[in-house]
C-alpha cells in the first residue's frame, strides 16, 4: 500500500480542521492566560508569610501536579453525575476541557511565577520601601514587572505544552485536531497520511505562536533597548536652565553649609537589635543636625549597616526610640513585644533618602523614570514638572544626559550617581548613605565622592558609612567610631583621625591612609 501524497494535501482545504485548529487556538490562549493570571496570585500567596495563605496553596500545587491530566479531563467531565447543577457548564467539552487545562496548569504556572518573583533580588523591594511605597505598590511597581519579564521565556514555553495538552481534550469529544483526524482515519483507514496532517497542524499553531511570543519576549528585554529617545526633552530642559537667572549645570545653590544645632533631624537613643540571638547593636545612640554630616566608620561586621537601616525602618530594632524632626518615628522599649510599639510611618520614611551600597536602580526603568518614580507615586506634582525637577537633580550629579538610558547602559559611578538623584528627588531631610562606593571600581570612586561632598557643602543633612578614611575627614563635621554593635568613640575629624587615644579607634585608623 503506498502512501496517499493526494489525499493528505487534500485535507489542507478541509474545513473540519481548520475549524478544530480555532479550537486549539482558543482553548490554548484562554487555559494559558487565565492559568498565568490565577498562578501568578497562588505565587503570591506560597511566598507570603501567613500559613493561612501558604499552606493552602502548597497542597493544592502538589495535587494538580501530581494528578495526570487525562485522569482530570475525564474526572472534569463526568461531575455532572454527582454534581448535577455544573451539568449546563460541564456538560460542553470545550469548557470541561478548559477547566481541566486550567487547574492543571494553574499549579505549574505558580511555580513559574514562584521562580520569577525569587529572582528579583530583595535590593529591589528595599528601594522601594525606601522611597515610602506601599508593599502593594512595590509588587506593582518594581517586583511583577520584573519577575514577568524573567518568568516569560518558561511562561511561553508553557504556552506551547498546552497547545500540545489539548490533544488530550480529545478522550471527553472535544472536536480538535487528533479527534477529526480520528473521525476520518476511522472511515477513510488513511492513518499515516491523516496523522501527519495533524501533526502538521499542531507544528503550524506552535510556530506561529513561538514566533510571536519569542517577538514579545525581545520586545520586554530591557538589554535589548538602546534608551535613546527624549533628546528634544533634554533640549528644551537645556534651553530652559541657560535663562539668566536659572543655576549654571553643577552649580550650587548654596555656597557653605551651616549646622542648626537646635533643629535636631534625627535623634536615636538606645538602639537595640539582635540576628538570631547575636545581639548586633548595644544601645546605640546618635543625634545628627540639620546641616550636619556625620560619617560612621569602624571594622566590618560593627553594626554600622543595619545601625543606618534602623533609622527608615529597613530594620526594626527589638527596642529604642527614634524621633525624626521632632517626631517620634519609632518607639519599643526593652521589655515590649516584638510585634508592639510604633514603627515609621510611610510618611516618615520618604523624609530621609537612602543610597545603597550596590545602587539597586530599577533595571526596568529609564534613569529619569527611576528618579520621578518616588515623586509621582506620593502625588508631589504633576508629570511634567515632576519630569523638570528630575533632570534638574540629575544634572545636578552629572547625569542629564543620560536621563533616558536604562541601568544596564551605565558605568557603576553613573549608577550610583543616578541613585543619589533618586534619593534627592524625594527632597529628604535627611540623606542615608550605606558605603557608596565599596561596590565601584577605584577609577569611579572620586565622581561619585564629588557628588556626596559638594551635597555636604550645599548644608544637605547626612550619615555617610564608610570607609573611605580621607573622605570621611574631609568631609565630615562629626566621625562616630562603631566596634561590636557599640558606639565606642566620636569627636570632630582632627580629633578622630590625628589626637585619638582610643587604642581600639588607633588600631583601626593605622591600616588606612588618610592623607
Ligand atoms: N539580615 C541579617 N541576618 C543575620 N545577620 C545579619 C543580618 N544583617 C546583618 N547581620 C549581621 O550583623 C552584623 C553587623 O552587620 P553590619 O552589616 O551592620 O556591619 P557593618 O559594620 O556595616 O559591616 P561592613 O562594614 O562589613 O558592611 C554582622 O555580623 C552581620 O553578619
Amino acid at each position: 500500500m503506498s502512501f496517499d501524497w493526494e489525499y493528505a494535501l487534500s485535507l489542507f482545504g478541509y474545513a473540519p480542521l481548520w475549524r478544530a485548529t480555532l479550537v486549539v487556538i482558543v482553548l490554548s490562549l484562554l487555559s494559558w492566560t487565565i492559568a498565568a493570571s490565577l498562578g501568578f496570585l497562588l505565587a503570591l500567596a506560597k511566598l507570603s508569610s501567613y500559613p493561612i495563605l501558604k499552606l493552602p496553596v502548597a497542597a493544592y500545587i502538589w495535587f494538580f501536579r501530581s494528578l495526570p491530566l487525562l485522569v482530570l479531563l475525564i474526572f472534569v467531565y463526568n461531575l455532572p453525575q454527582v454534581l448535577p447543577w455544573t451539568s449546563p457548564y460541564l456538560s460542553s467539552p470545550f469548557f470541561a476541557g478548559l477547566l481541566g487545562l486550567v487547574l492543571s496548569e494553574t499549579a505549574y504556572m505558580a511555580e513559574i511565577h514562584r521562580g520569577g518573583l525569587l529572582a528579583v533580588p530583595n535590593g529591589q523591594r528595599e528601594a522601594g520601601k525606601a522611597l515610602g511605597i506601599s508593599y502593594s505598590g512595590i509588587q506593582q511597581l518594581i517586583v511583577i514587572p520584573q519577575a514577568i519579564r524573567v518568568a516569560l521565556p518558561t511562561l511561553s514555553n508553557q504556552f506551547i505544552t498546552i497547545v500540545k495538552l489539548t490533544s488530550l481534550v480529545s478522550v471527553i469529544s472535544l472536536a480538535e485536531i487528533l479527534l477529526v483526524g480520528q473521525r476520518l482515519y476511522t472511515q477513510n483507514f488513511k492513518v499515516l497520511e491523516t496523522m501527519l496532517m495533524v501533526a502538521l497542524f499542531y507544528v503550524l499553531i506552535v510556530t506561529v505562536f513561538d514566533n510571536l511570543l519569542k517577538l514579545g519576549e525581545r520586545k520586554m528585554d530591557v538589554t535589548r533597548r538602546k534608551g535613546s529617545a527624549g533628546q528634544a526633552e533634554l533640549r528644551a530642559f537645556r534651553e530652559s536652565r541657560s535663562t539668566p537667572d536659572a543655576p549654571k549645570p553643577g552649580q550650587l545653590s548654596e555656597p557653605r553649609r551651616t549646622i542648626d544645632e537646635n533643629a535636631v533631624v534625627v535623634a536615636a537613643s538606645d538602639i537595640n537589635k539582635s540576628f538570631d540571638e547575636v545581639q548586633v547593636l548595644k544601645n546605640v545612640s546618635l543625634t545628627v543636625s540639620r546641616g550636619e554630616t556625620v560619617s560612621i566608620i569602624g571594622p566590618s561586621g560593627s553594626g554600622k549597616t543595619t545601625f543606618i537601616r534602623t533609622l527608615n525602618g529597613l530594620e526594626i530594632p527589638d527596642s529604642g526610640h527614634i524621633t525624626l524632626n521632632g517626631e517620634v518615628s519609632f518607639h519599643r522599649s526593652p521589655n515590649q513585644q516584638s510585634d508592639k510599639g510604633q514603627l515609621p510611618r510611610a510618611d516618615q520614611i520618604k523624609n530621609i533618602g537612602m543610597v545603597f551600597q550596590q545602587f539597586n536602580l530599577f533595571p526596568h526603568k529609564t534613569v529619569l523614570q527611576n528618579v520621578t518614580l518616588g515623586p509621582q507615586y506620593h502625588g508631589f506634582g504633576s508629570a511634567k514638572q515632576l519630569e523638570l525637577e528630575a533632570l534638574a537633580v540629575l544634572d545636578k550629579v552629572g547625569m542629564a544626559d543620560h536621563a533616558y538610558k536604562y541601568p544596564h547602559q551605565l558605568s557603576g559611578g553613573q549608577q550610583q550617581r543616578v541613585a543619589i538623584a533618586r534619593a534627592l528627588a524625594m527632597k529628604p531631610s535627611i540623606m542615608l548613605f550605606d558605603e557608596p562606593t565599596s561596590a565601584l571600581d577605584p577609577e569611579l570612586v572620586g565622581e561619585v565622592l564629588r557628588n556626596i561632598e559638594d551635597l555636604a557643602r550645599e548644608g544637605m543633612t547626612m550619615i555617610i558609612v564608610t570607609h573611605e578614611m580621607a573622605f570621611s575627614r574631609r568631609i565630615s563635621d562629626r566621625v562616630v567610631f562603631m566596634e561590636e554593635g557599640a558606639i565606642v568613640h566620636s569627636g570632630s575629624p582632627v580629633e578622630i583621625f590625628e589626637h585619638c587615644d582610643e587604642p581600639r579607634v588607633t588600631r583601626f585608623l593605622k591600616d588606612f591612609k588618610i592623607n
